[in-house]
């Protein structure tokens, strides 16, 4: 992974090389902390182990019941699907993935009619045990199955912590059960079982998505300028003090459409604390300077945009046309246009002083992608360390989990008297 911030300097909001200077000291004490946090195993900073803790033999045993499977189904939300579905919608593979991390019916029911449900794995993984639509998505699909005439216990494994319903699930019923690391939130667990076991039914190398993390571990440094991962996460806090509470985070590849979720559910549960912050944007390029590039260019000057790409691709050429106006592009290539766009669009906004970041990898393959996660997991941690927050937990979204248990019956809850009394101004 390149971290390349000299668009990021000198624009509106304003960060200057000298200010990038005065916070290296503060990015040195900070790696001391992790890497001390790392030594310690201590909860959450212990996600940088994974590189070497993650075991992909035990991953890839625990999945070979399901090795003759034609898709895999992954039932989660938040960080317990959307590594598996980032490495999945990247990467090309024989195996079909999907995942069900809401609880829409309508989805949920033409993604059942659709599956041979007696040809898919499915994988069930909480943490908690306890998240309703987790539970509830995979009571629906075993009612799917049994009504398929499938034995759900013959294709179906768990990744769970120690304890709660799914653990007793797979004691009770014999099922594969995969471990998700103690200390380790969602978020943070793509590079372990809760990102990996769906990868390895589908044929990927898990080995060299955790090669690709270490490099990306070996480049941690006492200094922004030696660690591509620190100088994103220092210049994201910088900019961010100086106003820009918005990332704009543009991927230019559809591979990684779905990478850009994962960014932002980990800034966004990471960094969302005691009325501090960055709101994560995702955008795809080029198909967003269609539609958002229009206010980040002129709209507040409270934003930087992070643009990602791969230095290569596959690539297909453009026919030769005679059309009027249009011939410049006949004899190009797809990649060249998306690539002049990725380039042209990056200095429009330097133009417009809207600062923004070039990330880029060598290619969208299981090694860009550990370097990118690894990379944005320690950026993520770096600017939690600078603007000292408490980067590892999300108590603010325990409030709407009592109030929907509460209106669902499953407890006296205050939140859910709240919800009870909305004011209603209702306009038709
Ligand atoms: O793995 P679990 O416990 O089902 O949690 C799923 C997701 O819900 C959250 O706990 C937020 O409610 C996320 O942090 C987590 O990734």
């Amino acid at each position: 992974m390149h971290t390349d911030i000299g668009n990021a300097l000198g624009g509106d909001p304003e960060l200057t090389r000298d200010a990038l200077d005065e916070l290296d000291a503060d990015v040195a004490a900070a790696h001391e902390r992790i890497t001390d946090a790392m030594a310690d195993r201590e909860f959450g900073y212990r996600s940088l182990n994974l590189p070497e803790t993650a075991d992909p033999d035990a991953i890839r045993n625990a999945v070979a019941p399901f090795s003759d499977s034609e898709a895999v189904l992954t039932v989660g939300i938040g960080g317990s699907a959307l590594g598996a579905a980032t490495l999945s919608n990247a990467l090309e593979s024989d195996v079909d993935a999907y995942v069900l991390d809401n609880v829409d019916p309508e989805h949920t029911t033409r993604l059942l009619d659709s599956l041979d449900l007696s040809r898919t794995a499915v994988n069930v993984v909480s943490n908690s045990g306890t998240t309703a639509e987790t539970l509830s998505n995979f009571l629906v699909v075993r009612d799917a199955m049994e009504r398929a005439g499938v034995d759900w216990t013959e294709r179906t494994f768990v990744t769970t912590g120690p304890e709660g319903n799914l653990r007793s699930l797979a004691e009770k019923h014999d099922l594969p059960a995969l471990d998700v690391p103690e200390g380790v939130p969602g978020r943070f667990s793509v590079l372990s079982t809760v990102g990996l076991a769906a990868a390895a039914i589908q044929g990927h190398d898990i080995e060299a998505v955790l090669a690709g993390a270490a490099d990306e571990r070996d480049r941690l440094a006492g200094s922004l300028y030696d660690s591509p991962a620190y100088a994103y996460g220092a210049t994201t806090y910088a900019l961010a003090e100086r106003g820009a509470l918005t990332n704009a985070f543009m991927p230019y590849a559809e591979s990684l459409e779905t990478f850009a979720e994962w960014f932002a559910q980990l800034w966004a549960e990471s960094l969302g604390k005691d009325g501090q912050g960055q709101t994560p944007a995702r955008a795809l390029g080029a198909t967003d300077q269609h539609s958002q590039l229009q206010l980040y260019r002129a709209g507040p000057r409270d934003k930087l945009v992070t643009l990602v790409r791969p230095t290569e691709r596959a690539d297909r050429g453009i026919p030769e046309t005679d059309l009027e106006g249009l011939s410049y592009l006949g004899g190009q290539s797809l990649g060249t246009l998306l690539d002049a766009e990725f380039e042209a669009t990056e200095a429009s906004l330097t133009a417009a002083d809207c600062p923004n970041v070039r990330i880029e990898i060598d290619r969208v393959d299981e090694r860009g992608l550990g370097e990118l996660l690894f990379g944005m997991e320690a950026a993520c941690i770096c600017y939690g360390e600078l603007a000292d927050l408490s980067t590892f937990t999300q108590p603010a979204v325990e409030w709407g989990k009592k109030a929907a248990r509460g209106l669902l019956g499953g407890g006296e809850f205050a939140e859910a008297d709240a919800v009870r009394g909305k004011d209603r101004l209702v306009v038709e």
